[in-house]
C-alpha cells in the first residue's frame, strides 16, 4: 500500500512528538517539538513512483514545508494536521502542480484574532483570559466552525482546528468557510453567573468579526447550549441585531432540531454507509465510545437506535465499562448527570450495579468491535491502535477532532481497518449548523425528520465522495486520503477562480 503514513526515518520524530502528559493517561493533549519532516515524499518514489513528484515541484512542497516549520515553530497540533493533509494529496500535486501553490496559501490563515478577555468571579476579583478566533479560509462562504473553552486551548490548537475545519466544512457539500476560536478559560467548577461574565466579555471584542455573512461560530469543548445563549445575548445587546450569528442556538429562538444530536449521529451513520460497503452489520457489534460530552452522548443514542451495543464512556478522569451495553434509561442518567448537574462520569457507578469505572484509563483495551473515539485530540496512540488491532476492532470512527496520531493511523491502515477520519465523519455537526442558517435565513424551522433525513443524506455523500476520490487516484478504499482529496479539490479550484486573494 503507498499511502505508508510514516517513512521510517520519521518516526522516531514523531514518536517523540506524541508524548502524553504525565499523571493522567487520558488527559492525552500531544506534546513535544512538532516539525514536519519532508522524507514522507520519499515513499511516492519508492512505492508509487507514478505520484513521484518533478523536480521542481519537490522544491516547491520543500520550500513550504520548511517555511511552515519556521513560521510556526512549536505549533505542535497545528503542523500534525498539516503534515496528515500533506501526506496524503501528494497525488494531486503530482497531477497537476498548480495546486501547490494553492495549498501554500491555504496553510496561511486569512486571518487571526487574539485578545484579552477580563472577567469578574463571583468573589469580586478580575480574572484574565485569553480568547482566539482564526478565521482560515473563506473560499466557500463565511467563516464556520466552533469556540473551545478549555485550559489547554492555544494558538496551535485552534488553529489546527480551524485548519481541519476547511477540508470537513468543503466535503458538506454547503457553502461554509472555515474558523475556529475558543478560549483557556476552563468553565468547570464555575458557576452559571461566571460563565455568563466570561462569555460577556468574550463577546464584547469578538463580536466585531462576526456576522451572519461574515462568520459564524457554534460550539465545540465545554461551549453547549448554556454558553451559546450568553454569547447570543450579548451580541444582540451589542449590535441590536437579531440574526443567525451563532449556530447551536436553542429551538425557541432559531436553532435547528438535530443539531445538537448531528456530530454523534452523523458518525454513526458514516459507520453505516463504510459497514455496508464492507458488508459488516452493526447489529450487535460492541462499541466502544470515549468521551462522555455532546458528540460521545449522541453517538451511543444512534448506536443503540442501529441494534449495537455501546459499551463505554470516558472523560478526563478515566473510564467507564457497562459490560451489558448501555440501555437508553442509562443515556438518559449520563446526559442529566453530564448536562445540568454537571457532575464527573465516575458518579454513574452511583446509579449503576454493574459498571465498572477504571481511574485515569483510557478504554481503547477493551475488547470490541468497532470504535468511536470523542473526547479529544491525540487521544489514540500508536500503542492503543496496536490493542484494539490485538483484540479484532474492525472499524474506528473519529467523532473527535485528530483523535489519533500518525502511529495510530498507519496501525489502522496496516490492518485494513474502516477508518473514518474525523473530517469526513463528524462533519454531521457542522453541516446541521449549515442547515441551522439556511433556516434562519428563510426565518424557518424544518421538521425534525426533514433535518435528519438531510444529515443522512449528506454523510452518505461524504463517504461516497471520499470513496469515490479514493479510487479515482488509485488509492482503494483508502476513504482518509480519499476524503482529504475530495475536500481540497473544491476549496482549491474555488480559491484558484477567485484569484490571488
Ligand atoms: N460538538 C460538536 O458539534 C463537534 C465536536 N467535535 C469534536 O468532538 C470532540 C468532543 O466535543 P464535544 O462532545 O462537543 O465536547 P464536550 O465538552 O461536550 O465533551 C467533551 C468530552 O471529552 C472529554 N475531554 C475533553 N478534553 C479532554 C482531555 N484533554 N482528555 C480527556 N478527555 C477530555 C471531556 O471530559 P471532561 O469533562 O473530563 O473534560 C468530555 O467528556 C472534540 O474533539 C470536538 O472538537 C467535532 C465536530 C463537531
Ligand atoms: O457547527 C459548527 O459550526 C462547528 C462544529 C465544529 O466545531 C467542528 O466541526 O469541529
Amino acid at each position: 500500500m503507498f499511502i505508508n503514513r510514516l517513512a521510517s526515518s520519521t518516526r522516531s520524530v514523531l514518536g517523540n512528538r506524541f508524548r502524553m502528559a504525565s499523571n493522567s493517561s487520558v488527559n492525552n493533549v500531544c506534546t513535544g517539538n512538532g516539525i514536519i519532516n519532508i522524507d514522507f515524499l520519499k515513499k511516492y518514489n519508492s512505492s508509487a513512483p507514478k505520484y513521484a513528484l518533478s523536480e521542481e515541484s519537490h522544491a516547491r512542497v520543500e520550500g513550504i514545508v520548511n517555511t511552515i516549520n519556521r513560521r510556526d515553530v512549536g505549533q505542535t497540533e497545528f503542523l500534525d494536521a498539516v503534515h496528515e493533509v500533506l501526506d496524503t494529496i501528494i497525488p494531486v500535486f503530482a497531477k497537476d502542480p498548480k495546486y501547490i501553490e494553492v495549498f501554500e496559501r491555504l496553510v496561511e490563515p486569512e486571518r487571526q484574532i487574539a485578545f484579552r478577555v477580563p472577567w469578574v468571579d463571583d468573589q469580586g476579583k478580575v480574572q484574565i483570559n485569553r480568547g482566539f478566533r482564526v478565521q482560515m479560509s473563506s473560499a466557500l462562504g463565511p467563516y464556520k466552525g466552533g469556540l473551545r473553552f478549555h485550559p489547554t486551548v492555544n494558538i496551535s490548537v485552534v488553529k489546527f482546528l480551524a485548519f481541519e475545519q476547511i477540508f470537513k466544512n468543503s466535503l458538506t457539500t454547503l457553502m461554509m468557510g472555515a474558523g475556529k476560536g475558543g478560549s483557556d478559560f476552563d468553565p468547570k467548577g464555575k458557576s452559571d453567573n461566571e460563565v455568563m461574565r466570561f462569555c460577556q466579555s468574550f463577546m464584547t471584542e469578538l463580536y466585531k468579526y462576526l456576522g451572519p455573512d461574515t462568520d459564524v461560530p457554534a460550539g465545540d469543548i465545554n461551549v453547549g447550549a448554556r454558553e451559546i445563549g450568553f454569547l447570543f445575548g450579548q451580541y444582540k445587546r451589542l449590535t441590536t441585531c437579531f440574526n443567525g450569528v451563532l449556530t447551536g442556538k436553542d429551538l425557541n429562538w432559531g436553532g435547528s432540531l438535530i443539531r445538537p444530536e448531528a456530530t454523534g449521529y452523523g458518525c454513526v451513520y458514516f459507520a453505516q454507509n463504510y459497514c455496508d460497503y464492507r458488508n459488516v452489520s452493526l447489529v450487535g457489534k460492541k462499541c466502544i465510545v470515549s468521551g462522555s460530552g455532546n458528540v460521545a452522548q449522541y453517538t451511543v443514542e444512534k448506536l443503540l437506535d442501529l441494534g449495537a451495543i455501546p459499551i463505554t464512556l470516558s472523560d478526563s478522569d478515566g473510564f467507564i465499562l457497562e459490560e451489558k451495553g448501555f440501555s437508553r434509561e442509562d443515556i438518559a442518567f449520563v446526559m442529566d448527570l453530564k448536562n445540568h448537574k454537571r457532575g464527573r462520569l465516575c458518579e454513574y457507578l452511583e446509579y449503576s450495579k454493574t459498571a465498572k469505572f477504571f481511574k485515569n484509563e483510557k478504554p481503547w483495551g477493551v475488547p470490541a468491535d468497532m470504535a468511536f473515539p470523542s473526547a479529544t485530540q491525540g487521544e489514540i496512540d500508536g500503542e492503543d491502535a496496536a490493542k484494539l488491532i490485538a483484540n479484532g476492532i474492525q472499524g474506528v470512527f473519529e467523532g473527535a477532532n485528530m483523535p489519533s496520531t500518525p502511529e495510530a493511523i498507519h496501525a489502522y491502515k496496516v490492518a485494513k481497518l474502516m477508518y473514518g477520519p474525523a473530517k469526513a465523519a463528524n462533519a454531521g455537526g457542522v453541516a446541521v449548523s449549515g442547515l441551522e442558517m439556511a433556516q434562519n435565513s428563510q426565518r424557518q424551522q424544518w421538521s425534525r425528520e426533514v433535518v435528519d433525513e438531510k444529515l443522512s443524506g449528506i454523510m452518505k455523500e461524504i463517504f461516497d465522495m471520499s470513496l469515490s476520490s479514493a479510487k479515482e487516484y488509485g488509492l482503494g478504499d483508502d476513504v482518509q486520503s480519499g476524503a482529504n482529496i475530495a475536500g481540497f479539490l473544491k476549496v482549491a479550484d474555488a480559491m484558484i477562480q477567485q484569484g490571488a486573494v
